[in-house]
């Protein structure tokens, strides 16, 4: 059932948004016609396959018939691209939990070298390169570029209209600040949203602004959110949707500058933001590493 020829596979999570990664730097385990959405619905099925809210495969820029389109001149700066995929087969922009946990994979399964990831390196995604590094503490930052608005919209759940706005972070979201308890929300079905606003479907985001002066050290605010994930459903933490949160809760306070720290259910995320770009820091883990039989494989 499992030999020499059987793929790895590993598990992991950044505050507890989980992936099914997949080392493949030289691009000849997983080619797209093989990696197919019906074979990452079945890898990230939690009963019938390993489960996870998205697939990570690690692979080199140069195998990747996507990336010299979304990367242009940064290809030949970009040796790793994160080849994402959300559970239900589709491709997304960006990951923001993802890629702490990409560098992560990569130092644990030696492709890269601790010094060459405290420097920071820059990983091709969808939404084009993002200088992911790691910090002497054992987490990692990612600069996720700008926050782009993108106007105001509305997110209804279980019927009630949430006015928000729409943030891209390379992906697209819809965060609505509330003085509702997030908690008592039930976003067990997708939010309804404005589909001219989001063609390509969106992320939503709920969230409580918390008292500023009870902060965490360092950060001038402090919000609580959860989320809905394209392609998904909710998730318990989303990097790019904490970023996302980060920015609307500043401009709601006439801000551009500071450092948010963002509470999702699986944990703390801190997003800093200094007028040009936004840097997410945060936690990341490897559950696991294994083989998938060819038992499960074939069938
Ligand atoms: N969980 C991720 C975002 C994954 C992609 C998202 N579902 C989308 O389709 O845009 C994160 O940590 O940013």
């Amino acid at each position: 059932m499992i030999d020499s020829a059987s793929p790895r596979v590993l598990l992991g999570h950044g505050t507890e948004n989980d992936f099914v990664v997949l080392p493949d730097p030289d691009g000849g385990v997983w080619p797209e016609s093989r990696l197919d959405a019906d074979l990452v619905r079945r890898l990230c099925d939690r009963r019938a396959g390993l489960g996870g809210d998205g697939v990570l495969r690690v692979v080199r820029s140069r195998h990747v018939p996507d990336a010299p389109a979304v990367l242009g001149d940064a290809l030949a700066d970009c040796e790793w691209f994160m080849d994402h995929r959300n559970a239900d087969g589709s491709h997304a922009e960006m990951c923001g939990n993802g890629i702490r946990l990409y560098l992560h994979v990569l130092l644990a399964e030696g492709l890269l070298d601790r010094a060459a990831a405290e420097a920071g390196v820059l990983v091709g995604t969808r939404g084009g390169p993002r200088r992911v590094g790691a910090r002497a503490d054992g987490g990692y930052w990612v600069d996720m570029g700008p926050a782009v608005p993108l106007g105001r919209g509305e997110a209804r759940i279980a019927g009630v209209p949430f006015p928000g706005l729409g943030v891209s972070m390379g992906n697209p979201h819809l965060v609505a600040l509330t003085d509702v308890e997030v908690d008592s929300l039930d976003l067990s079905a997708l939010p309804g949203v404005d589909p001219a606003m989001f063609p390509e479907g969106v992320n939503v985001e709920v969230v409580n602004v918390l008292a500023a002066e009870d902060a965490p050290a360092g950060a001038c605010a402090h919000v609580r959110l959860r989320v809905y994930e394209r392609g998904v459903g909710e998730t318990r933490s989303c990097g790019t949707g904490a970023c996302a949160a980060a920015y609307a809760a500043l401009e709601a306070g006439g801000r551009t500058a500071g450092t948010v720290a963002v509470d999702v259910p699986g944990g703390r995320l801190s997003v800093e933001f200094d007028g040009t770009t936004t840097v997410l820091s945060g936690p990341a883990v490897v559950v696991a590493s294994g083989m998938l039989t060819a038992e499960w494989l074939g069938g």
